[in-house]
Parts: structure tokens; C-alpha cells; sequence
């Protein structure tokens, strides 16, 4: 599968039109892949605009038993912690959609960065490439768990994060190869605190947001950033 350098920016007015694009986003997404696979794989990211998506999404009438879900990274922290991933996509969308537990794949971060890697990697192995992942952005430019500085690690599906400059240090994260395994990516990057990433991003420097590429490119959808 060929890699897309193309990046498409769109600019919204509102938090409540990002979010809305980004469902209807997600929806199409899930009814194309559906259409043509049976099913359909959602990679999820953390962060604050993302939830209000999957809030959103609890509303949301769809075909819930196609929906396959994994997560872009997670932090190696007790499964119920309020910082984990996997429970703020449960809390906010997934505990209330008919999504069969067995097709939600949370990483198991509690097992610490190492072994969580090595049992998520499992967990991958044999999944069809992605329909859509989703990603968020962070100030310094990471993505995922993919920070500035950190060599990037494709040895395997899912890989351990050591010493990451956002708390808590140790981390798993799917790989830069793994999450361009996708036919679709969208970008979800909202607030001032974004600008320097999105301008540098923008201006051809590369941050780990870049490394991120789909056969279809990449869509980012912003909301209170300027795109000069
Ligand atoms: O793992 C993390 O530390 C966060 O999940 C982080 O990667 C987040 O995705 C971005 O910082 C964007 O977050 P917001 O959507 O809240 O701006």
C-alpha cells in the first residue's frame, strides 16, 4: 500500500462545528467501510476534543455490531484511572452503544509499557488495515504517543514509551507504520496552545504529526488555530 503525503487542512468556526463535522466524519467512514468490508475499524485517540466527538457518537444511531474499536495509544496507569484512554472512550461513548465487548480492544497499558506493548501487538495481529484513525495533536507536535525527540519504533504493532515528556512517563503506543495501516486519518486540533505545531507542520518542519500518512492522505480538522 502506496503512503499519500497529501494533507488536507479544514477550518471551523465553532467547537460545536468541529465536533459535528468530525461525527458525520466518523459515520461516513463506518457506512462506507460497512458497505464494503462488513465491518468497520475505528482507532481511537485521548484528548479533549475527541471526547466530545464520542459523546456525541453515545447519541449517534449506527450499525454498532459492525464497529471494531481500537485505541492510538494509551498511558500504563490501573484500568480504572480517570487519565486512561480506554475509560474516558468508555465513560463517554462506548458503555452506551451496543458494541459487542468483545470488538472494544482497549490496550492493556496496566500491564506496564513493556508487556502491554507485547499483548497489544497480539491483539493486532491479523487485523485488516484501519478504516479510520483518529488522532489528536499535541502542543510540542506528538501525536499518539509519538513525542518530538524519541526515535521512532516500528519493531512491532504496538510499542513501549519510555521517559515521555507528558506524564505519566511510560506509555504504549501503536506504531507510525501500524497507524498509517489505514485508509483514512483524521486529525482532531482545537485551541491557541496548537498554533506553533500547526505552523511548523504547515511550514514543512517535521513533528511526529508528520510521520502520520495514509494511502488517502490526511485530513486535519481545526478549530481555533490560524492557518496562515
Ligand atoms: O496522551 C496524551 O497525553 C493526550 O491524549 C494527548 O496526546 C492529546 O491527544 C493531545 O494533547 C491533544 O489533546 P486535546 O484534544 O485535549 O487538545
Amino acid at each position: 500500500m502506496s503512503l499519500n503525503a497529501q494533507t488536507r487542512w479544514h477550518t471551523f468556526q465553532s467547537q460545536e462545528e468541529i465536533n459535528q463535522a468530525a461525527l458525520n466524519r466518523i459515520l461516513a467512514a463506518a457506512d462506507a467501510a460497512i458497505a464494503k468490508h462488513g465491518s468497520f475499524l475505528i482507532v481511537l485517540a485521548g484528548g479533549s476534543t475527541p471526547k466530545a466527538v464520542y459523546q456525541l457518537l453515545a447519541k449517534a444511531d449506527a450499525d454498532w455490531s459492525k464497529w471494531h474499536v481500537y485505541h492510538n495509544d494509551d498511558r500504563c496507569l490501573p484500568v480504572d484511572h480517570v487519565e486512561r484512554n480506554s475509560k474516558m472512550a468508555r465513560d463517554a461513548w462506548l458503555s452506551h452503544v451496543a458494541i459487542p465487548e468483545s470488538q472494544i480492544h482497549d490496550i492493556p497499558a496496566e500491564l506496564g509499557n513493556v508487556a502491554g506493548a507485547l499483548a497489544y501487538s497480539e491483539i493486532l495481529k491479523g487485523v485488516r488495515t484501519f478504516d479510520l484513525v483518529i488522532l489528536g495533536l499535541g502542543e510540542d507536535g506528538h501525536t499518539a504517543s509519538l513525542f518530538p525527540g524519541q526515535a521512532v519504533d516500528n519493531s512491532a504493532d504496538a510499542v513501549p514509551v519510555f521517559n515521555s515528556p507528558k506524564p505519566p512517563a511510560d506509555r504504549i503506543t501503536i506504531s507510525q507504520k501500524r497507524l498509517n495501516d489505514t485508509h483514512e486519518v483524521m486529525f482532531l486540533v482545537t485551541g491557541a496552545g496548537k498554533q506553533e505545531a500547526v505552523d511548523n507542520w504547515r511550514k514543512g518542519v517535521a513533528i511526529p504529526a508528520t510521520l502520520i500518512q495514509s494511502p488517502n492522505g490526511v485530513d486535519v480538522y481545526c478549530f481555533g488555530v490560524v492557518l496562515s
